[in-house]
């Protein structure tokens, strides 16, 4: 648990699912940057780094065996295939994390958003982040430059198949001007940490406050 004005607070698992290219790694990054107390979730994945990404920053980039070999000792609090390419969440990290109170950000597809509301419903807020058109989202992987122009008609040819898990989230954020889609993710995440429930000390907090009257 953490305190936040001298109250105990339970952690919470903010997950932020879009089809590729729609700007999540740009706002989990935004994030990370701004907010106290949140921890990124640093995913496993079978897929090749792109240039500039950092093993144990960005990913931890692992072949095939490993990558099974995580699953088979339940070392994956979920995983998925995702493109062709494997990805999971290190559940030892998340946990350690939770444990210390802190909040803990995953970008993770839809797949893996419904195996973390299975696994602990209350504790998860999800937000799905949309484009603001198909051609502003081709645009931008394009404008990224780091796949190829396979790699990005994939992922654009499954953009409509990730879309349409819009309505299994929390919220939903348009994300055309990235200022103004990142105050909405900014204000969810607020609000939610200010939710009744996660403020576990609060019933201390009002007695004392009774207390001294
Ligand atoms: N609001 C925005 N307007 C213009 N460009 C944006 C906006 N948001 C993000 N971008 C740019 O779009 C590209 C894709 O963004 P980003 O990598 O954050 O997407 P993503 O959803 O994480 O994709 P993936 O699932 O493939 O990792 C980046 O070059 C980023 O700088
Ligand atoms: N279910 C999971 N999905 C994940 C995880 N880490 C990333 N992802 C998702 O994969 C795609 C592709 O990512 P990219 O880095 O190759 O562009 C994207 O939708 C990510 O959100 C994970 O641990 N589990």
């Amino acid at each position: 648990m953490s305190s936040f004005e001298g109250v105990e607070r339970r952690g919470l698992m903010f997950v932020l699912s879009s089809p590729s290219g729609a700007g999540k790694t740009t706002l989990t990054r935004m994030l990370i940057e701004e907010i106290a107390d949140l921890r990124m979730s640093v995913s496993v994945t079978t897929r090749a780094p792109r240039p500039g990404e950092i093993d144990g920053k960005d990913y931890y980039f692992v072949d095939q065996a490993k990558f099974d070999q995580m699953v088979a000792n339940d070392e994956l609090l979920e995983w998925a295939k995702v493109f062709d390419n494997c990805y999971g969440t290190p559940k030892a990290p998340v946990e350690h994390a939770l444990a210390a109170g802190h909040n803990v950000l995953f970008d993770i597809d839809w797949q893996g958003a419904q195996q973390l509301n299975s696994r602990a419903p209350s504790d998860v807020v999800s937000v799905f982040i949309l484009p603001p058109s198909v051609q502003a989202l081709e645009q931008r992987l394009h404008t990224r430059a780091q796949d190829s122009a396979e790699v990005i008609r994939g992922r654009m040819k499954k953009a409509g198949d990730e879309m349409s898990h819009f309505d299994a989230y929390d919220y939903v954020v348009v994300n055309d001007n990235i200022g103004i889609a990142f105050e909405a993710v900014k204000s969810i995440l607020r609000a939610e940490l200010l939710k009744l429930k996660r403020q576990v000390g609060m019933v201390a907090f009002v007695q004392k406050l009774r207390q001294q009257l």
